[in-house]
């Protein structure tokens, strides 16, 4: 089912500077998708109008069928689920187990449900020993967890990530690898805005390419990454493991380290 759908869709700031200009975009449910795109591209602003923090000047942006100029931006918060950039924009308890609890209980979840919702949540993000901690006695980049605990918890159907890997170990990286491929097990609709492109392609299927204000290509890694006419016209760099077999003259397009070793291996005519 069709997520969310910007169809023909504009905005700007301020009239002169123009930030997406018909821009027409569908994400499915049971889906992850990476929008990618230099600084400054229209990406955050581009899921700011999925989640009517922004309204268009033109066009139209579905979520779940219903358009959001007709519904009030809590309305849309209930169905899409928004992690800032900046976890520190979103946290405001005292613990971290208030802080995932608040949005389902300001929705009027309680007992029994609210207790599931947070375990779940907890489980997922890795906060489950952690849940009467302070959320500031976690470094910054593990906050992020905390953020994202607290929109599983609302359980929407569509979630937003800002760039949820800047400042992540290896560790983190794969456990937002593994909340991902579970919110998409669950027929959730996830939207990745991120600059690592390495994430993107070891986790994704589809890529969005933003680029001066418009849609510059919409397609699979493999796509994207071996177009070197597209990566430069968008400013954007290839994910490590594809350039080294580029620079190795590969025929295939690995999509992961293993992949890439795999390939090597094989193209040296060794087990
Ligand atoms: N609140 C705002 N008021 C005016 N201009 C803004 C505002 N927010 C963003 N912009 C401008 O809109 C353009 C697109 O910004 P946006 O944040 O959507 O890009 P982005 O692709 O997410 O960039 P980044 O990768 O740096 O986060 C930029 O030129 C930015 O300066």
């Amino acid at each position: 089912m069709e997520s969310v759908k910007l169809e023909k869709v504009s905005f700007a700031y301020d009239v002169k500077n123009s930030v997406i200009e018909n821009i027409n975009l569908a994400f499915q449910s049971g889906t992850a998708t990476a929008i990618v795109g230099q600084n400054g591209a229209g990406k955050t602003t581009t899921v700011k109008l999925i989640n009517r923090l922004l309204v268009p000047q033109k066009g139209h942006v579905f979520v779940n069928g219903e358009d959001t100029r007709n519904l009030t931006t809590a309305k849309v918060a209930l169905k899409v689920g928004y992690s800032f950039q900046n976890p520190d924009d979103q946290i405001f308890n005292n613990s971290i187990r208030k802080e995932i609890e608040f949005g389902p209980k300001k929705n009027g979840i309680t007992g029994e449900e609210l207790e599931k919702r947070v375990q779940y949540a907890a489980k997922l993000t890795g906060l489950m020993d952690s849940l009467n901690e302070h959320p500031y006695n976690f470094p910054y980049s593990l906050r992020k967890f905390i953020t994202i605990a607290s929109i599983i918890a609302m359980d929407p159907d569509i979630y937003i990530f800002d760039e949820p890997t800047a400042g992540q170990d290896s560790v983190s990286r794969q456990k937002l690898a593994s909340i991902i491929e579970e919110l998409v097990k669950n027929n959730k609709c996830v939207i990745v805005i991120t600059h690592d492109m390495n994430f993107v392609v070891e986790n994704f299927k589809r890529v969005v390419v933003l680029s001066k204000h418009m849609v510059l290509r919409d397609g699979t890694p493999e796509e994207i990454f071996t177009d070197k006419k597209l990566m430069n016209d968008a400013n954007i760099e290839p994910a490590e493991v594809i350039s080294i077999a580029q620079r190795v003259k590969l025929s295939q397009t690995p999509l992961s380290v293993t992949q890439l070793v795999d390939d090597l291996v094989a193209a040296n005519g060794k087990e």
